[in-house]
């Protein structure tokens, strides 16, 4: 196969490698899945002489996509035969969901229907249009199909984890129908996953983000005053994150751990490379760490990257969604046991995004931030409030500990923000300055 795969891959949203320069990209495994269909993983090596990156594309041959996605979807030509990523094709992406409903195996493929799933047959199908890491397609509102992008050897936790609450029928999932897995290098690999389309479902961040526009178009008036409060689906999502991690203890156990202030300050330092800036904060973060360090922490399977926009309301109730850790994260690291308050300290930084993200390019007058800062509190407390409801303890009752998960996060930040949002840097940088001075007082 001789596909320009090098000069395809800088053009899609998913590519991680855009600020590296490509030395080749080269298919390393290559499964014929019919006549007309490859499913491809790529190996990608840098000039950087850094560590190379696998890429999933399952390649339809002849198969012109829907013309809005042309110029996306066509990879080049190869002989006469022009070749496209199938994802963008109906018929090829119905046939992949069959694959799975009949559990297939192909070459070194497994296509795993979950059991008793009911996967839906020659339904439309079409690409999602939001702007992920992943590539996911939907099928007429039943389900949707996740294909993981940049592979690596290994469970993916995202599938892991639904797999693990789907079948501990944890109402906070949506349920998983099926899998893809591969082998690589003699190891279990996650290659994709289906699962149950949320219908009518809202997006947690952009549920967020109104209510706080709705308070900062009555700039008179307190949160709980404005229309659009959103402190009671705040308590339910606190009540709906604690039931996840109930569940998650009781299938994969719990145990109890050195508080992880030393990988907190590995990434303190990493990030300081990143954003020079942190330097001048960066003995009292690590002061913030230490006065954490004498706890001994439980330990669990958690979400690992939790914040608003990982939340869909559905007319139900919430569900969480896309538990595969951060970005840029080693899977074993991923798959680390950690505290629940790794996870309840990412929302609570997600509401003072929320909060704050409406204001970026106004001057932070003193009304419009106190503004913000109350309906922060508000929902802060209302998360932690349904938290403890649910797990029998407030998330704050651990007060050194929640701080340096949540400095720790707004370390993470500042440095993501930086790589791939430089106009939102001030979020983080102003949140540390924030955090180090409450735990000061
Ligand atoms: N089960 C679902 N039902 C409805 N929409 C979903 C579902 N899962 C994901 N989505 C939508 O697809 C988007 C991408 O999902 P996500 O798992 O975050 O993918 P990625 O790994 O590519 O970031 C979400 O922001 C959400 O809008
Ligand atoms: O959704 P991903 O798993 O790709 O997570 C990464 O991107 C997130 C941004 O979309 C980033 O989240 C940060 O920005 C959010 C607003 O866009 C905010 O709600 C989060 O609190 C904030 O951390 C996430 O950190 C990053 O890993």
């Amino acid at each position: 196969m001789k596909l320009p795969f090098a000069q395809w891959l800088p053009h899609q949203r998913w590519y991680a490698g855009r600020h590296r320069t490509i030395a080749a990209a080269e298919p390393v495994a290559v499964t014929p899945l019919r006549d007309d269909l490859d499913h491809v993983i790529l190996d990608v090596s840098f000039t950087d002489g850094g560590s190379n990156q696998m890429y999933q594309v399952i390649v339809g041959w002849n198969h012109t996509p829907v013309d809005e996605f042309e110029a996306v979807a066509t990879i080049g030509a190869d002989g006469g035969r022009t070749a496209f990523d199938a994802l963008f094709d109906e018929e090829a992406a119905q046939f992949l969901l069959k694959l799975v409903a009949d559990g297939a195996r192909v070459g070194d493929l497994r296509f795993v229907p979950e059991p008793d799933a009911l996967l839906p047959a020659d339904i439309p199908a079409r690409v999602a249009d939001a702007e992920q890491s992943n590539t996911s397609v939907i099928f007429s509102r039943s389900a949707i199909f996740k294909l993981y992008r940049r592979v690596r050897p290994g469970i993916n936790p995202d599938l892991e984890l639904n797999r693990v609450l789907g079948r501990a029928g944890n109402p906070h999932v949506a349920k998983l129908l099926g899998a893809i897995e591969g082998i690589q290098d003699g190891q279990t690999m996650s290659l994709g996953m289906v699962t149950s389309f949320a219908d009518n479902a809202a997006d947690g961040w952009e549920m967020a983000m109104a209510s706080a526009r709705d308070l900062f178009a009555e700039g008179d008036l307190h949160p709980d005053e404005v229309g659009g409060d959103f402190a009671s689906e705040s308590h339910r999502l606190g009540e709906a994150v604690a039931s996840v991690h109930q569940t998650l203890a009781q299938e994969l156990g719990m145990t109890a751990q050195p508080a992880p202030t030393q990988a907190m300050t590995q990434r303190l330092t990493a990030a300081t490379e990143v954003v020079p800036e942190l330097a001048e904060v960066a003995g009292a973060v690590r002061d913030r760490y230490e006065a954490a360090a004498a706890t001994a922490v439980s330990v669990q399977r958690v979400h690992g990257d939790l914040h608003l926009g990982q939340a869909l309301r559905t007319p139900e109730n919430w569900l969480l969604i896309d538990f595969e850790g951060e970005p840029g994260q080693p899977m074993p690291a991923r798959r680390r046991p950690d505290s629940v308050l790794r996870d309840v300290a990412s929302v609570l930084r997600s509401y003072e995004y929320a909060a704050y993200q409406p204001l970026a390019g106004e001057q932070l007058d003193e009304q419009l931030t106190s503004r913000a800062r109350e309906w922060i509190d508000r929902n802060e407390d209302a998360f932690c409030a349904g938290y403890a409801d649910a797990a029998g303890f407030d998330p704050r009752d651990q007060m050194p500990l929640l701080a340096a998960y949540e400095l720790d996060k707004a370390v993470y930040e500042a440095a993501y923000e930086a790589q791939h949002r430089p106009s939102w840097s001030w979020i983080p940088r102003h949140s540390i300055e924030r955090l180090l001075t409450m735990s000061r007082g």
